[in-house]
């Protein structure tokens, strides 16, 4: 792996000490580090080397998959930890960090190949690119990387101003947008589950397949983030990003050996295929809710518009469910179901693809017993990979009862998301980082859902905390003929308590 300076942006922040650290720990202990290795931590903070180092180090105590117990080992990680005071709007501290990396890698007789990761709030992103382009940090003889978290923008005109304004100072291919649903290891392994298995590669098309259902469960609520949440809701949170990025892993064909280009050359034609939605027609194929007050795990649980922070009269959406066609030959006329939201009675990632049952007319379970062919991906917090087919059930002569073969094991202790795509980074390896041209035809998709929201053409729905989210969203499938798989049958008693839908405009 080639020499890096990793020049760490929002050094003293959350994100940097629940993810950032531990993954770069685990990457060296695992030998994935680059042998000559720096890293310069950078915040307003008035931190030392020293005081950098400990509070890295306490992070690994407190979030490291692996036990930060051998000294030595820690020691030797932080050894390439130092700290540097910026403000973003100062361009003259800018120079001071140009000093303090150019002095690093002269003293590690490193090449300069220097990464820049903005673990800040996206309104930082763009002076950050332009101090970086004019202080010189940016053109040494090395390579240079940008790596950026969501949000990428608040909607599709804010996301092309952010692009076109990034990309004054970093090209395209230099560009590593990090959306954390693609580093976890269960999506990275759906491309090894179709290129080993010709079987599965085959089933992977409207012939076979009836329906694919990808769910992504939470059972927290808006917690301390209100200030954020309240402006983004599920559909900006979850749903333009994480949700749209599992469509396309879902729906890609991948052949051995896809390079970088090729997945995410497929993962555009999956998105240029996506059957728009009309602003008029999001009220046939989008349900949104809000939690209201409920129970998680028996203990009550406030709605969301009771939360701390959170407006008493707040219209947003903590759940987003919509139907969605891809308009091409290997999957016209499949429906692909997404769901997401906060307050869910278990938190669940998972895709559910569901075979056409030829010879039945509907997908509910018969008289025999027999269900429809699933393949699960368990994406979190549980891995795995299984198929359920049907079998003679002996104490039951005639009828047939689903059983289920694991085609992968839970993994332990696997590799987390962060782990993955730092290392992925580090080695410039772009495949699990969204393209511009993904994000862009994400956000042109959503606009119109956007837009619907904001007229409030759509009715938001309560739903009970400690739910499935509302009713409604069951119907959304049952129309077609289907159900969510594997939700857990209702409980009576956790059912919406204030009143019954919120107004909206229906005179549209
Ligand atoms: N936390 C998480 O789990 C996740 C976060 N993200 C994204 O990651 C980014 C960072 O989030 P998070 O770590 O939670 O945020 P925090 O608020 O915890 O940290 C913000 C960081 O930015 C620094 N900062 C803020 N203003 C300035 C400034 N003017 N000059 C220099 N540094 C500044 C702060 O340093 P100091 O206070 O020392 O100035 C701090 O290190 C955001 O874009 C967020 O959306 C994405 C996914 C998950
Ligand atoms: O990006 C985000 O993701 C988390 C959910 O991530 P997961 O890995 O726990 O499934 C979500 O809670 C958060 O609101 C969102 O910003």
């Amino acid at each position: 792996m080639e020499p890096t300076t990793i020049v760490l942006f929002g050094a003293t922040g959350d994100l940097a000490k629940r993810k950032i650290y531990p993954a770069l720990y685990n990457l060296f202990i695992d030998g994935k580090l680059p042998k000559e290795f720096s890293l310069v931590g950078l915040g307003r903070r008035e931190w030392t080397d020293e005081s950098f180092q400990a509070n890295v180090e306490k992070s690994l105590h407190q979030f490291s998959r692996r036990e930060a117990n051998d000294a030595g080992l820690v020691k030797e990680f932080l050894r390439a930890f130092r700290y540097s005071v910026l403000d973003i709007g100062r361009q003259e501290d800018y120079l001071k960090l140009l000093q303090l990396v150019e002095s690093r890698e002269n003293e590690l007789q490193m090449q300069p190949n220097r990464l820049f990761y903005l673990s800040v709030g996206p309104e930082y992103f763009e002076p950050i690119a332009a101090n970086i382009k004019e202080s010189g940090l940016g053109s040494a003889n090395g390579w240079k990387r940008l790596v950026i978290e969501k949000p990428f923008g608040h909607d599709l005109s804010s996301a092309r101003d952010l692009n076109r304004n990034l990309s004054k100072s970093f090209e395209e291919h230099e560009v590593f947008r990090i959306d954390h649903y693609l580093g976890k290891p269960m999506v990275q392994r759906m491309e090894s589950l179709q290129q080993a298995n010709p079987v599965i590669q085959a089933l992977w098309t409207n012939r076979y397949i009836a329906n694919v259902q990808i769910t992504a469960n939470e059972s927290v609520g808006v917690e301390e983030r209100a200030g954020y949440y309240d402006h983004v809701g599920a559909i900006r949170d979850m749903f333009q990003n994480h949700m749209l990025q599992l469509l396309m892993m879902a729906a890609i064909h991948l052949p051995n050996d896809s390079t970088s280009e090729e997945v995410r050359f497929k993962k555009k034609k999956v998105m240029e295929a996506l059957e728009l939605v009309q602003k008029e027609d999001v009220i046939a194929n989008v349900i949104r809710g809000q939690y209201a007050e409920g129970s998680m795990q028996g203990n009550p649980v406030v709605g969301y518009k009771s939360e701390p922070g959170i407006a008493p009269d707040s219209m947003n959406d903590t759940f987003i469910a919509a139907k969605l066609q891809i308009d091409n030959n290997n999957w016209r006329g499949v429906p692909f179901y997404i769901r997401t939201g906060k307050r869910m009675k278990d938190k669940s990632t998972r895709i559910v693809v569901e075979f056409k049952e030829p010879l039945k007319q509907a997908s509910t379970k018969s008289e025999d017993g027999t269900e429809p062919n699933l393949l699960v991906i368990e994406i979190g917090p549980n891995e795995g990979i299984t198929l359920q087919l049907n079998a003679k059930d002996p104490e039951h002569k005639g009828s047939f009862k689903p059983v289920h073969i694991d085609l992968q094991a839970s993994p332990q202790n696997s590799p987390e998301a962060y782990e993955n795509l730092i290392g992925d980074a580090l080695n410039g390896d772009p495949t699990f980082f969204a393209h511009w041209d993904e994000v862009e035809l994400s956000w042109q998709w959503v606009q119109p859902i956007l837009d619907a929201f904001e007229e409030n053409l759509v009715p938001l729905y309560p739903y009970a905390a400690g739910t499935y989210g509302p009713v409604e969203s069951d119907a959304l499938l049952a129309k077609d003929g289907y159900h969510w798989w594997f939700d857990a049958k209702p409980d009576p008693n956790n059912a919406i308590k204030e009143g019954d839908q919120y107004a909206y405009n229906s005179n549209y």
